[in-house]
């Protein structure tokens, strides 16, 4: 059975992580706070991962997830943390008020890296949604005010989000790497 060391610092991701993969691939996780450089969504996943290898001595696997409101033409992205700790769920709402389109794109960026000084490889899935006023339990970050056709992730159950959701997708295309690179 094949193994990763997922380094994160967020608990719900990796729940995710691990029943997205289920019994395949055996998630061990270490919280460490890697800082985070400004960039593009890519840039920022492999520089995260970078410093992750090198902090761990070892592979190690890591994901940047990035909310992108269409109208603000791909803002707040990978700053979504920042915004979401400052603005809460309401601010995040409001802040497409002046706009039509509503629409925004939740983005996961899952890198592995083999080890120090070997260049990540970057999955990448993407689901489409738009940004409405808070529903459903807020248990996982901005969850409530994402809307997926018609109820948003935080009405979901987990089952139903991890069978759609922008992290399902990227972890969909590691899985396909993963048996790939052991065939
Ligand atoms: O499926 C999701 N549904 C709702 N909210 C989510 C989801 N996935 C990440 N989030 C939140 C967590 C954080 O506020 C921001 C991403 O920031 P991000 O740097 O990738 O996550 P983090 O700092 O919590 O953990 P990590 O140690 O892996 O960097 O969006
Ligand atoms: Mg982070």
């Amino acid at each position: 059975m094949q193994s990763l060391n997922f380094i994160t610092g967020n608990q719900n991701k990796l729940t995710e992580v691990r029943a997205i993969l289920g019994s395949t691939v055996t998630v061990h996780s270490k919280a460490i706070d890697i800082p985070e450089i400004q960039g593009t969504i890519e840039a920022i996943a492999k520089e995260k991962c970078r410093r992750a290898a090198a902090e761990v001595g070892g592979p190690v696997l890591t994901e940047d997830t990035a909310l992108e409101f269409r109208a603000l033409k791909g803002l707040p992205g990978p700053y979504i943390k920042w915004f979401l700790q400052s603005i809460g769920l309401e601010g995040l709402n409001k802040m497409l008020d002046p706009y039509e389109d509503r629409s925004a794109e939740a983005v996961c960026t899952f890198a592995f890296s083999s080890g120090p000084g070997e260049e990540p490889i970057i999955f990448q899935g993407r689901t489409l949604g738009k940004i409405v006023a808070a529903r459903g339990p807020d248990r996982f970050g901005w969850d409530p005010v994402f809307e997926y056709q018609g109820r948003t992730y935080a009405e979901m159950d987990k089952e139903e989000k991890n069978k759609i959701s922008h992290r399902f997708k990227a972890l969909m295309k590691l899985k396909e790497w993963l048996a790939e690179k052991s065939a």
